[in-house]
C-alpha cells in the first residue's frame, strides 16, 4: 500500500523499477509524461483507444514529433520498460499509479469530459486498494473531488484517500518541449484529495521533476493554478492584439513598443497575431467563466479578452481586404503561409488559420492556397476545397496577397523585399515577423500600411 511507504522508501521502489504505472491518453502529453515515469525508474504501461498509437509505440516507434520521444521510447520499449494497450482496465489492474492525460477539451463551447469518463471507467475496472490515481489533464475546477472522484468510488465501492489516493497535477509542457518541461523546466504543481494522496503523490513527482513539487491546500487549487496560467496568458495576447490595432492606426511599430516596455521587469507585453489556437489557451478561459457562471460570477475581462482574440482572424482578413483595395485587385489570389496553430509545430488544432480562410470566404475571396511546412493534409481545409501544400515557392510566385499567419521560423527567412522587387505584392503579416519587406504593399498586425 503505497500510502504506508515513507517518502524515501517510495522513491526507492521507484528507482529500483519496483513501481509500475499506467498512462491513459497517450499524445503530446501523454507520451512525454509516461517517458518521464520511466525515466525515474517506473514500469509503464501506456493506454489509448486508438490501436495504431498502441502498435506504434510497442513497436519504439513515437507516434508525436517531439525532442528526446523518439530515442526514450526506443530505449525503454526496448528495456521493456514501456509498453502499451487498448486494455485500460487490464492496465489499471497491473499498477499502483495511474496518470491520466485524456483530452479534456470543448463541445458545443461546453467542457468535454466524455474522454475523461471513459478513462475513469477503465481505471475503476482494475482500481485497487491503496493505488493512487492522478489527473495531469487541465480541467475546471471541481472535476477531480467532482466528477471523477464520484465514479472511482461508485464503480468500486471504496473511498478516495482512505482506500485508494487521488491528485491533480496539471501537465506544464508546452508542445516542441514537453520533455524538458516536465522533467527540468518547471516546478510539479501537485494538489491531493487529502494529506495521504498529496505526500504519495509529491513523493514520487520529486523523483520526475528536477525543480521539485509545488504542494498546494488541495486538488482544487492545483486545477485553478493551471488555468489561471493559460488565462493570463489569453487576457495578455489580448492587451496585445488591443494595443498593436491602435499603434498600427497611429503609424508605430507595436514591436518597437512592446521591446521598450518589457525593458522593464514589470511589463510582460504579449506578442500580438492572427489568433489563439492550440487545445489549451483558447479553451482554459471557458473553464473557468463556466464554473464562475454557476456560481454566478461574471469574469468580464476574461469573457472580453476571448472575444477578442476570437475576432482576431477577421480583423485580420479586412487588412487582406484594404490590402486589396490598394491594389485594386477585386479577386486576388491568397497565399496563406501556416497552418499550425504556433510556430515550428506540426499541431493544427483550433488554429486561427481555419477561422481565417472562413473569414476571407465570407468577404467573397475564394482563390486561397494554405502553406505549411510540417502538415502535409488536412481534413478540414480539404472539405471547405481549400489546397493545402508545402511548397512554398508555388505559394510565393502564385500570390497576389500573402498573409502570414503562424510564425513557422521558415517565414522569418524570406527575402519579400526581392519578391516584391520582381512583381507588385500584398503582404498582410498576422505575426509581425517580417523585417525585409521594401516595396510591398505591407501591413503588419501591429505595424502601419506602407506601399513603398
Ligand atoms: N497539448 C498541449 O500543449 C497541452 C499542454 C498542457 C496540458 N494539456 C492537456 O492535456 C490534454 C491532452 O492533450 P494532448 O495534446 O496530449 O491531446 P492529444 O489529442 O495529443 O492526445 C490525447 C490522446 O488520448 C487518447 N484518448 C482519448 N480518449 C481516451 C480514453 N478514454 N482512454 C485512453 N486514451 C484516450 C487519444 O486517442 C489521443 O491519443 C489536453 O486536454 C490538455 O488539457 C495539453
Ligand atoms: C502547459 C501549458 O498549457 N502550456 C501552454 C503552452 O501553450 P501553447 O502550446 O498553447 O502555446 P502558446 O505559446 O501559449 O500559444 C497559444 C496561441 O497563442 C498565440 N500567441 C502566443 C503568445 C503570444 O504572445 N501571442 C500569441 O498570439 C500562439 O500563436 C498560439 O496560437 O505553452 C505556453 C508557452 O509557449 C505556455 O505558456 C502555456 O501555458
Amino acid at each position: 500500500m503505497l500510502a504506508e511507504l515513507s517518502d524515501e522508501e517510495l522513491k526507492s521502489l521507484l528507482s529500483r523499477g519496483e513501481i509500475r504505472a499506467s498512462f491513459f491518453g497517450l499524445g503530446r502529453v501523454g507520451i512525454p509524461s509516461m517517458l518521464a515515469w520511466a525515466n525515474a525508474g517506473a514500469r509503464c504501461i501506456g493506454v489509448d483507444v486508438k490501436k495504431d498509437i498502441v502498435m506504434k509505440i510497442n513497436n519504439g516507434e513515437s507516434p508525436i514529433n517531439e525532442p528526446l520521444v523518439q530515442d526514450w521510447l526506443s530505449k525503454f520499449v526496448r528495456d521493456g520498460r514501456v509498453r502499451a494497450t487498448t486494455d485500460g482496465a487490464s492496465a489499471s489492474r497491473e499498477t499502483e499509479v495511474k496518470v491520466i492525460t485524456v483530452p479534456v477539451t470543448l463541445l458545443n463551447g461546453k467542457p468535454d469530459l466524455s474522454a475523461l469518463e471513459k478513462a475513469a471507467l477503465s481505471i475503476a475496472a482494475g482500481l485497487k486498494r491503496g493505488d493512487l490515481v492522478i489527473l495531469e489533464s487541465s480541467v475546471p475546477p471541481g472535476t477531480t473531488r467532482g466528477f471523477l472522484k464520484r465514479i472511482l468510488e461508485e464503480k468500486t465501492g471504496m473511498k478516495a484517500e482512505d482506500d485508494f489516493l487521488l491528485a491533480y497535477s496539471p501537465e506544464r509542457i508546452a508542445e516542441g518541449r514537453a520533455i524538458k518541461d516536465i522533467v527540468e523546466n518547471y516546478p510539479k504543481i501537485v494538489g491531493g484529495i487529502g494529506p495521504k494522496s498529496l505526500r504519495v503523490a509529491s513523493a514520487l513527482y520529486e523523483m520526475i521533476a528536477k525543480k521539485g513539487v509545488k504542494r498546494m491546500s488541495n486538488e482544487m487549487a492545483a486545477e485553478f493554478e493551471k488555468l489561471a496560467e493559460g488565462v493570463y496568458r489569453d487576457v495578455n495576447i489580448a492587451l496585445a492584439n488591443e494595443l498593436a490595432e491602435l499603434c498600427r492606426e497611429l503609424g508605430l511599430d507595436f514591436e518597437e513598443i512592446r521591446e521598450a516596455a518589457n525593458s522593464q521587469p514589470y511589463s510582460h507585453l504579449h506578442k500580438p497575431g492572427t489568433g489563439v489556437g492550440g487545445l489549451c489557451i483558447p479553451i482554459y478561459p471557458v473553464f473557468l467563466m463556466e464554473k464562475a457562471n454557476s456560481l454566478g460570477i461574471k469574469l468580464s475581462l476574461v469573457e472580453t479578452a476571448r472575444k477578442i482574440n476570437r475576432d482576431m482572424p477577421g480583423k485580420i482578413s479586412f487588412l487582406v481586404k484594404k490590402v486589396a483595395e490598394i491594389m485594386e485587385l477585386s479577386y486576388p489570389n491568397i497565399g496563406i503561409l501556416g497552418l499550425a496553430f504556433r510556430g515550428d509545430l506540426d499541431d493544427s488544432r483550433l488554429s486561427p488559420t481555419y477561422d481565417l480562410v472562413l473569414e476571407l470566404m465570407r468577404l467573397g475571396y475564394r482563390s486561397i492556397i494554405v502553406h505549411d511546412p510540417f502538415i502535409k493534409e488536412d481534413e478540414v481545409l480539404k472539405e471547405l476545397g481549400v489546397k493545402l501544400t508545402s511548397n512554398l515557392e508555388e505559394v510565393l510566385t502564385w500570390a497576389d496577397i500573402i498573409v502570414i499567419s503562424t510564425d513557422h521560423s521558415l517565414y522569418k527567412e524570406i527575402d519579400f523585399s526581392k519578391l516584391c522587387a520582381r512583381r507588385r505584392v500584398g503582404l498582410v503579416d498576422g505575426r509581425d515577423v517580417v523585417e525585409n519587406r521594401a516595396g510591398c504593399v505591407y501591413v503588419g498586425v501591429g505595424r502601419p500600411f506602407s506601399y513603398k
